[in-house]
């Protein structure tokens, strides 16, 4: 973001942090817990940041922060976790008269406590609120933006109130299986203070194995995947009781390779729909959808095909040369496999999965 960029070059960074750490530090740490005085930094739990800072280097963070909520300011920007905290004062000074019944939140795993705080601010826990004005769901498997919160200490009781969804009705059990295997050693919590086992959870029907291909380069990696859809199409063709296309995605990490994968799959002959961000997919439109990983959250398809998945792009080579320590190393490589957990639990019948190179080494087990 510019604004970081001119805070970061107009100051000197503390030795042995990079620039990542410390915007790291502010989303998770100073707008977490909404931090707002020097003091209050100083003395703040910085629980699972690894790296520890002492008095000294906290305390010359700190203008850092300073300088870009000053600057945040001066271009009329806030962040949502600004927003949060303002509404939520907002709305506890007229606690008694507001209009709400029920709040329903739905991606629950990827909210921080300021966020969570908001939701009970719009709707307390009082004699008007009553005891079930909140509805939530989410997935921690899911987590992939690097946000995190213990319902019950954002005022939010859980314990002997949630129950888990163990039935999974869109992915069958062979690509599950797979999905959930990518997160192997990810410590995944419950959304409130507890750790959640795997135990228990299972699909409604089983299917076919995952496919897992290497391509030379990327436009061997387009033809393999227009060649497998070509074979998969067909095969559907000839099943009479097909009533409709079946649904197909392309997922890839980052917009530039999506598009320049619609490139070669339109020179091939396809018809594609880029999906973007904050942009609903209008179902009418006949082709085969091209999207970010990211932006596949809470979509789902017959077929999806994973492509770039090799060793430097999942994760990114920049992000995990940024990390300046083994937790935040850690952190990248967790948040990746949850990114391709819930790009592969996005394909109900069939999951295939390309590269050019070596597979990224989070894809354990995988060969071609
Ligand atoms: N009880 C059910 N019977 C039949 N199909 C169901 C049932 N519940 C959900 N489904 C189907 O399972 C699929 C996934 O459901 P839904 O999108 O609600 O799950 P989700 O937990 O929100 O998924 P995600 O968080 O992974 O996006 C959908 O196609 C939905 O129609």
């Amino acid at each position: 973001m510019a604004i970081w960029d001119e805070v970061l070059s107009s100051h000197a960074l503390p030795e042995g942090l990079s620039a990542e750490f410390i915007q790291n530090e502010w989303s998770q740490v100073v707008q977490a817990q909404g931090l707002q005085s020097r003091e209050d930094y100083l003395k703040a739990a910085r629980t699972g940041r690894g790296t520890r800072l002492d008095r000294r280097t906290r305390a010359s963070l700190w203008p850092i922060f300073e300088t870009f909520r000053a600057r945040m300011r001066e271009e009329g920007l806030a962040e949502p976790d600004d927003a949060f905290r303002e509404a939520t004062s907002l709305l506890e000074v007229d606690a008694e008269t507001l209009p709400y019944s029920a709040v329903v939140v739905d991606e629950a795993q990827d909210m921080g406590p300021q966020a969570f705080k908001l939701i009970r601010a719009i709707a307390p826990d009082g004699e008007k609120g009553g005891k079930n004005s909140i509805f939530i769901v989410g997935d921690a498997h899911q987590r992939i933006y690097q946000r995190r919160a213990s319902l019950s200490s954002c005022g939010i009781e859980v314990r002997g109130r949630s129950r888990r969804l163990r039935l999974n009705y869109r992915t069958s059990e062979n690509i599950r299986r797979w999905a959930v295997s990518v997160l192997d050693g990810v410590e995944i919590d419950d959304l409130d203070d507890g750790t959640e086992t795997e135990a228990g959870y299972k699909s409604l029907f089983s299917g076919v194995e995952p496919e897992f291909a290497s391509a030379s380069d990327r436009d061997n990696e387009a033809q393999l995947i227009f060649q497998r859809l070509a074979t998969l199409r067909k095969a559907t063709d000839s099943d009479l009781e097909a009533a409709s296309e079946p649904s197909a995605c392309v997922l890839m990490r980052t917009n530039r390779e999506v598009d320049a994968m619609g490139d070669r799959l339109r020179n091939l002959g396809l018809e594609t729909v880029r999906l973007r961000d904050n942009q609903a997919d209008d179902p009418s439109m006949p082709g085969l959808r091209l999207a970010t990983m990211h932006r596949s959250k809470g979509l789902e398809f017959d077929w999806i095909f994973i492509a770039g998945a090799e060793e430097g792009s999942l994760p990114p080579h920049a992000a995990l040369a940024s990390a300046v320590d083994a937790a935040m190393r850690r952190a990248i490589i967790d948040q990746e496999r949850s990114l391709v957990h819930v790009a592969a639990t996005r394909a109900k019948s069939f999951l295939h999965v390309s590269w050019v190179g070596q597979p990224a080494s989070i894809l354990k087990g995988v060969s071609s």
